[in-house]
């Protein structure tokens, strides 16, 4: 049984990983932390979990998270990096769901999220947990940066279309939608359901911190600078991300069906619809990422739907996906929840 530690327990992305972790058949949880509910059954604060966790949320301590053979940050950008390099020293492997370790340039990190890096050196090494693009060298990783929500179901999306070399860097739009636990379980006044309830806008249409995360996954594999125009949204529901991807095709006999099919034919988590127009209901609470490719009118602009649980394929089951690869075990192993409907 690998032993785990759960760093910000309290957090949405801490109790989808709470959910999913007490179903895996290889994990025993050792310590689960929260500064502000440290002594509080977990059981109290979270009932849906009464029978399945038998502790406390405790204060971090570094001696009983380098007790663990994997901790999972759920925490707010740069709160990893501070207690990384410790727990790696101690032979603890490490998965952060915040952003910290995302960025290949520390500068980019500086710039986008306002403050220094606080290990730079240890970015060369940080794998982009991504199994889709980079299987091999999660396998073999100490320190997973597990991706963004937004920037899974972009990159996703748009893989097989710059992987082959079909469409032109230079012309990209994301234009994604997301739900508002995207935004974290802390109060603010712009979540409450009076604000954006029956309401919808896009936000950071200036810039948004994704932006050079999903640029840099997009540089990988089209082998070229791409210039994208990523605009995100807020819709009034609480799960999913729903991202519409516009490129211009460059080889006008390609055909897209059978080119997502032979990319993606062996990923137990993606899941084509020929034809089809992906709906987050579809994936909700389920570790999928679910795509539709279309060219209408037989133009040649491509269009791409892709859909995920920003708090599951977004999140928490990436990471668990990400830990099972890490430990050698079955990649879909405690991740075969169906979605929930209506
Ligand atoms: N929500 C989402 O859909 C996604 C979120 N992410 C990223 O995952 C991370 C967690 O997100 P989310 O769960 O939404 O966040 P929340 O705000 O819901 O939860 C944050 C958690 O971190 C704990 N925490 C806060 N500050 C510290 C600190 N300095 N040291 C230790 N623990 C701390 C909090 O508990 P306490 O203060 O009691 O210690 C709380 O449990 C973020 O970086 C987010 O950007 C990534 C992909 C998707
Ligand atoms: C709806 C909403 O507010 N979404 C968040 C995305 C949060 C997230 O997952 O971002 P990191 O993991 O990179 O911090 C936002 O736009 O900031």
């Amino acid at each position: 049984m690998l032993r785990v530690g759960i760093v910000g327990g309290t957090g949405y992305t801490g109790a989808e990983l709470l959910r999913i972790l007490v179903r895996h058949p290889e994990v025993s949880l050792h310590a689960i932390t929260s500064r502000s509910e440290a002594g509080q059954r977990v059981d109290d604060l979270f009932p849906h979990l009464r029978g399945q966790v038998d502790l406390c949320f405790t204060a971090p301590d570094p001696s009983v998270l380098g007790d663990c053979d994997l901790v999972f940050f759920a925490t707010p950008n740069g709160t990893a990096m501070q207690a990384v390099p410790d727990l790696l020293n101690l032979g603890t492997r490490v998965i952060d769901l915040a952003a910290d370790f995302r960025l290949k340039d520390p500068s980019l990190w500086e710039r986008w999220y306002g403050m220094p890096h606080q290990c730079p050196e240890l970015l060369a090494e940080a794998v982009y947990g991504l199994p889709e693009l980079n299987r091999a060298a999660i396998c073999d990783a100490r320190l997973i940066a597990n991706p963004g929500c937004y920037p899974t179901a972009v990159t996703l999306g748009l893989l097989p279309l710059l992987e082959a070399g079909v469409v032109d860097p230079s012309w990209v739009i994301a234009d994604a939608k997301s739900g508002v636990s995207g935004a974290g379980r802390k109060a603010s006044t712009g979540l409450l359901m009076a604000e954006m309830g029956e309401s919808f806008k896009a936000y950071s249409v200036m810039g948004h911190r994704h932006s050079p995360e999903i640029t840099q996954n997009l540089a990988h594999f089209a082998g070229a600078e791409v210039n994208l125009t990523f605009v995100p949204h807020l819709l009034p529901m609480i799960r999913g991300i729903e991202a519409t991807l516009y490129a211009r095709l460059t080889d006008p006999d390609v055909d897209l069906d059978q080119l997502y099919a032979a990319r993606y034919a062996h990923e137990h988590f993606i899941d084509l619809m020929p034809g089809g127009h992906p709906d987050t209901r579809s994936v909700r609470g389920a570790n999928h990422c679910r795509i539709a490719v279309a060219r209408p009118g037989a133009g040649d602009v491509v269009v791409v739907q892709s859909v995920i649980d920003n708090l599951v394929k977004g999140a928490a089951g990436q990471a668990v996906q990400n830990m099972n690869l890490m430990f050698g075990l079955p990649e879909s192993m405690g991740l075969e929840s169906v979605a929930l409907l209506p």
